[in-house]
């Protein structure tokens, strides 16, 4: 699926404009001075304009993008196939949000990076080195970028208490993560990560697709199915991007979301010209299992190197954000008082097997006693 994912061969992206320098806030010094005071440096960049619910317009006259009134940030974690654009996104995004003069805190997760395109608060590579990572532990790439992702989640309640003294400046919090997909989704780190994210600030995951791949059905269906299986994973709202619109329309993606004869016909014509006629059945049953996961997600189409299709990326981001206050965040408070009830259970669990323990030996006391006596 990974391999089916190369970016094909379309123009680079337009430079977005370029945020302002922020710097870095280096955890690896284990210096929780210094790490605040590198985040007040990133503050100074990215609120300078003026911070929180009534920052106003930015060049083009925009109110901020998250909404007039203060509210929580949201935070966006950028996930997708190798190739599919998430940094270019995120650094589209993040340049539109500095343009405006809405505060971000960007972070970058990915620690084989040569370059983050984006000025970053958080940046993974300041707190592990891959290459250093690889060699001391005998490990291949993606054994490298797992063991980097590891150790840094590790220390990502610090990131979390810096996220969280920040909460009433920033509107947005960007997370790009790993180019190999499963090594965040899938591995314990990622899952450790993404769910502080989402304790402290409403969280949504932006599941970025390379359009122009995508009109193949079978890498559209692989993509759905990977984008559901992160969703039902986290349980945290999704929003499909489907970008790279400067070379081929989403319009047929979406189409294929909302209408299967339109699907069936894509895909029979697919497996005619390829002889792939195995694939086609499988894709064709799984589409109709989907059926319910496309009812629930919402979708847009971007241009990462041009920026069109941008806003309707804020406006598919503020409804998953409604959908996590609604849903998400009553589920995880349930979650959390189920797992303290547990958690109370086994301790009077134990006390009352201590209790029984002690009478058991007092019992064991009076016979020897009497024994001793006898
Ligand atoms: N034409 C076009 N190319 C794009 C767009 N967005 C990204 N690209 C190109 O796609 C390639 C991959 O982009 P990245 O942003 O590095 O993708 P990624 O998903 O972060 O990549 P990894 O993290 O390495 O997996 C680069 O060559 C980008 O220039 C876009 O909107 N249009």
């Amino acid at each position: 699926m990974g391999d089916e994912q190369q970016t094909p061969a379309s123009p680079a992206p337009a430079p977005a404009p370029a945020p302002a320098p922020v710097a870095a806030t280096s955890l690896g010094q284990g210096d929780e001075d210094h790490q605040a005071e590198s985040d007040g440096a990133g503050a100074t960049t990215t609120t300078a304009a003026g911070a929180g619910a009534s920052t106003a317009a930015g060049a083009s006259g925009e109110a901020t993008k998250a909404g007039a009134s203060k509210k929580q940030p949201v935070a966006i974690v950028f996930v997708g196939m190798a190739g599919s654009g998430k940094t270019t996104v995120a650094q589209r995004v993040s340049a539109d949000l500095h343009q405006s003069n809405t505060p971000v805190y960007a972070m970058n997760l990915d620690p084989a990076v040569a370059k983050v395109p984006f000025g970053c608060n958080i940046d993974i590579r300041d707190t592990v080195n891959y290459k250093g990572v690889m060699k001391q532990y005998g490990l291949g790439p993606n054994g490298g970028i797992m063991t980097c992702l590891n150790l840094f989640a590790t220390k990502f309640d610090q990131v979390m208490s810096l996220v969280e003294k920040r909460t009433d400046e920033i509107d947005y919090v960007l997370m790009d993560t790993p180019g190999q997909i499963e090594v965040f989704t899938w591995s314990a780190s990622g899952a450790i990560i993404t769910e502080s994210l989402a304790a402290t600030v409403p969280t949504v995951l932006a599941y970025v697709v390379d359009t122009p791949r995508t009109t193949n059905p079978v890498t559209f269906m692989s993509n759905m199915l990977y984008a559901c299986s992160i969703m039902f994973k986290t349980k945290l709202p999704i929003v499909i991007v489907f970008n790279k619109t400067d070379v081929v329309s989403h319009e047929f993606a979406q189409e294929w979301m909302t209408d299967f004869e339109a699907f069936r016909d894509a895909l029979e014509q697919h497996s005619e010209a390829h002889g792939e006629a195995y694939i086609e059945d499988l894709t064709r049953s799984m589409s109709l299992v989907l059926d319910k996961f496309y009812a629930g997600i919402r979708s847009c189409g971007v241009s990462a190197a041009t920026g069109a299709g941008i806003e309707s990326f804020y406006a598919a981001v503020e409804e998953a954000r409604s959908e996590y206050d609604e849903f998400y965040r009553p589920e995880m408070e349930r979650r959390r008082d189920e797992a303290k009830r547990l958690e109370e259970q086994h301790r009077q669990a134990a006390v009352a097997r201590m209790r029984k323990n002690m009478k058991m030996d007092e019992n064991i006391k009076t016979d020897v006693g009497s024994d001793a006596a006898a």
